[in-house]
C-alpha cells in the first residue's frame, strides 16, 4: 500500500505541490488527471524519490522511501520520454535492471518482447515512438515491483497502439498484486482502466472519485414530456439537468436513482432512455464545466 502523506514541494518560491494525501491499495489501477501544469509530473516524481518534499512523506509498505531507499525497489518510475535508455543495448539494460532490481524476470521480459514484436537485435534508438513505450512498460513489469508508476504513456501515441498499452497495463494487474499510478491529460482514456480517478488543479488534490461508486451513485437519462420539464422533476436538488435541445432533456440524476428514475417513469415521458455515463459527464456537472482535453 502506498500512502501520501500531507505531501507540499515548493521550488523557487513557487508551491508546486500543495498539500497532496492519498493511498493506493494493492492491485489497483489510480488515474491522476490534470491538465499542462497542474503537478503532475512533480507529484509522481516526489512519490519515487527523484524530488523529496519540502513538508510530509511517503510511505510504502509502512517504510518512507526517504529514509529506507530500500523499499525503492518495488516501485518503478516510467518517465514521460523514455529517451534515457536510447543509448544503451537490450542486453546491457538488462544488466542494469537485474542490479537494481532483483526480482527482474529476465525470461518474462524476453516472453513479452516477443508477444510484442519489439525485435532485441535492435537498437532501442531504432524502434518507434510507440515501440520505446511498450518497451519501457515491459521492463517494468518485468521487475516484478509491487507499483508501477507512469507518466503520460499514451501521450502522441496513434490510437491503435494507445489501445494496444492500455489492454496490456490491465492484463498486467489482473494477473497479481500490482498497483499502478498513471498519469494523463486525457481523462477519457484512463477512465477505461482506473479503479479511481484523481484530478490534480493547481498542485492540488481537486477530487478523487471510485468509478464503481460513481457508476451506483449516478444516472444519466434522456427524456421527453409533451410540454416542459414537469416540476415534480426539475425542482428536486438531485437532479441536474445536462443539457436541453428542443423537448429532449438529459438529466443527471444522483443519490437514489432508481426512486428517482421511477418518480420520472411516472410522470409519463413520452420518451426515457438511460445513456452511458462518463466521468466527463459527472465533472462538467459537479465542477462547472472543467475540460482535460
Ligand atoms: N524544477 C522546476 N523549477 C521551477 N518550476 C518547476 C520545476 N519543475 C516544475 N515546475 C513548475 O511546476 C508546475 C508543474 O509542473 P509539472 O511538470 O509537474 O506539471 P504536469 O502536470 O506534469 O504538466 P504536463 O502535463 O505538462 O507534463 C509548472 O508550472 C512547472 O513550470
Amino acid at each position: 500500500m502506498l500512502r501520501v502523506e500531507n505531501v507540499s514541494k515548493t521550488i523557487q518560491n513557487h508551491k508546486i505541490l500543495n498539500n497532496i494525501s492519498f493511498e493506493i491499495e494493492p492491485g489497483k489501477i489510480v488515474g491522476l488527471v490534470g491538465r499542462n501544469g497542474a503537478g503532475k509530473t512533480t507529484l509522481l516524481k516526489t512519490i519515487v524519490g527523484i524530488l523529496t518534499p519540502t513538508q510530509g512523506d511517503i510511505r510504502f509498505e509502512q517504510e518512507s522511501v526517504y529514509t529506507k531507499p530500500a523499499i525503492k525497489q518495488q516501485i518503478v518510475f516510467v518517465p514521460d520520454s523514455p529517451e534515457a535508455l536510447k543509448s544503451y543495448s537490450i542486453r546491457e539494460i538488462v544488466q542494469l535492471y537485474k542490479l537494481t532490481y532483483p526480482n527482474f524476470d529476465q525470461t518474462y521480459f524476453y516472453k513479452l518482447l516477443k508477444k510484442f514484436s519489439l525485435n532485441h537485435d535492435r537498437k532501442i534508438r531504432n524502434y518507434s515512438k510507440g515501440m520505446k513505450v511498450l518497451f519501457s512498460l515491459v521492463l517494468a513489469f518485468s521487475t516484478k515491483a509491487k507499483l508501477i508508476i507512469l507518466d503520460e504513456p499514451t501521450d502522441g501515441l496513434d490510437v491503435i497502439i494507445k489501445k494496444q498499452i492500455l489492454k496490456y497495463i490491465l492484463e498486467e494487474v489482473s494477473e497479481g498484486h500490482t498497483s499502478i499510478l498513471i498519469s494523463s491529460h486525457r481523462l477519457e482514456e484512463l477512465e477505461q482502466i482506473s479503479d479511481t480517478i484523481m484530478v490534480m488543479k493547481d498542485g492540488k488534490i481537486e477530487s478523487h472519485t471510485d468509478l464503481l461508486d460513481m457508476k451506483k451513485k449516478y444516472k444519466k437519462i434522456q427524456v421527453v414530456f409533451n410540454g416542459n420539464l414537469p416540476t415534480s422533476i426539475s425542482s428536486k436538488d438531485n437532479v441536474r439537468q445536462l443539457n436541453k435541445t428542443g423537448r429532449v432533456f438529459t438529466l443527471l440524476l444522483e443519490g437514489d436513482i432508481d426512486k428517482l428514475s421511477s418518480l420520472i417513469q411516472n410522470e409519463q415521458p413520452v420518451y426515457f432512455e438511460e445513456l452511458p455515463l462518463t466521468l466527463e459527464d459527472l465533472f462538467v456537472a459537479k465542477l462547472g464545466g472543467e475540460e482535460f482535453v
